[in-house]
């Protein structure tokens, strides 16, 4: 887990930067001074990578952040009822890509509990906390409430045992279905701090702080989850998922993410969200 970056560290990269010294060179010299600190290194990155919001990527980040315990680079993780396989990581963005995470029938079971309730997905309309059809998503969704029936209950124990977050600090699951051609462009998942409507949504759990894309069937072609900023494209695997988690509402956490065009054949997915603080 990346710890904040002190205050005085702070003010000292900020002012160098602004003196004009060049990132690599401040890293040369931090290396040289005896400097290891991880979090460091992510924000020294972040501003290579070309981050232009200084202040932000230099900000302290949320410290307690959900996510597996990936100490000694296990292969498999204890998720209580299952044991899950970590297939990829990646540091920066935070993605973890699980495999074994769902069995079949309870991809098939959330499916067909789904496919009854599905309607033209809505997203949250962070300009006035509503929800409004968004033509940025062309799948079709619906959300469960926490806990609402067996399967469901069962997963997202799973999850807050896997993600060693609380069960209710989880949003209920959506789930979505991609007909061909749909998509959903890329976006992120934490609600703009900019916009009008986000305090309203806030008081309920607070900020989006991860998201857990379980893929419940695979399509014949297309639809993997792609994260343009960083060119990866995570194949949307029956029972498996891709997990990214971003510590502060900003661009700079790069989890711009999508769900590509589906080419040919269905794409369903299982969304969980995970809160700041407890969702009522
Ligand atoms: O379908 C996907 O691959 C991505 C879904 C997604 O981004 C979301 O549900 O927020
Ligand atoms: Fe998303």
């Amino acid at each position: 887990m990346s710890q904040p970056i002190s205050p005085e560290l702070r003010e000292w990269l900020v002012a160098q930067l602004a003196a004009g010294h060049s990132v690599p060179a401040l890293r040369a010299s931090m290396r040289a001074a005896g400097w290891h600190d991880s979090a460091t290194d992510v924000a020294l990155a972040q501003l290579e990578a070309g981050f232009p919001n200084v202040e932000v990527a230099l900000a302290p980040a949320r410290t307690e952040m959900p996510g597996p315990d990936l100490d000694g680079a296990p292969l498999y993780l204890d998720a209580g009822d299952r044991q899950v396989q970590v297939l990829q990581t990646m540091r920066y963005p935070r993605v973890i890509v699980f495999g074994n995470l769902l069995s079949v029938e309870e991809c098939e079971g959330l499916i067909a509990a789904a496919r009854v309730r599905l309607a033209r997905s809505l997203t949250v309309e962070t300009r006035t906390g509503g929800e409004v059809l968004n033509v940025d998503r062309t799948s079709d969704g619906m959300f469960f409430e926490r806990g609402e029936n067996e399967i469901v209950a069962r997963l997202e124990q799973r999850l807050a045992m896997l993600l060693r977050w609380p069960l209710e600090y989880g949003e209920g699951l959506q789930i979505l279905r991609y007909a061909p051609g749909a998509q959903y462009r890329p976006h992120y998942d934490y609600f703009d701090p900019n916009e009008p409507g986000t305090p309203t949504i806030l008081k309920r759990g607070g900020q989006r702080v991860a998201t857990l894309v379980m893929y419940l069937q695979e399509p014949e072609q297309g639809g993997a989850t792609t994260f343009p900023d960083v060119g990866l494209e995570v194949a949307p695997v029956r029972g498996t998922g891709v997990f990214f988690s971003y510590d502060r509402p900003d661009p700079v956490t790069r989890t711009l993410h999508g769900g590509a065009p589906v080419l040919a054949g269905e794409k369903w997915v299982a969304t969980k969200w995970l809160r700041e603080r407890e969702f009522k």
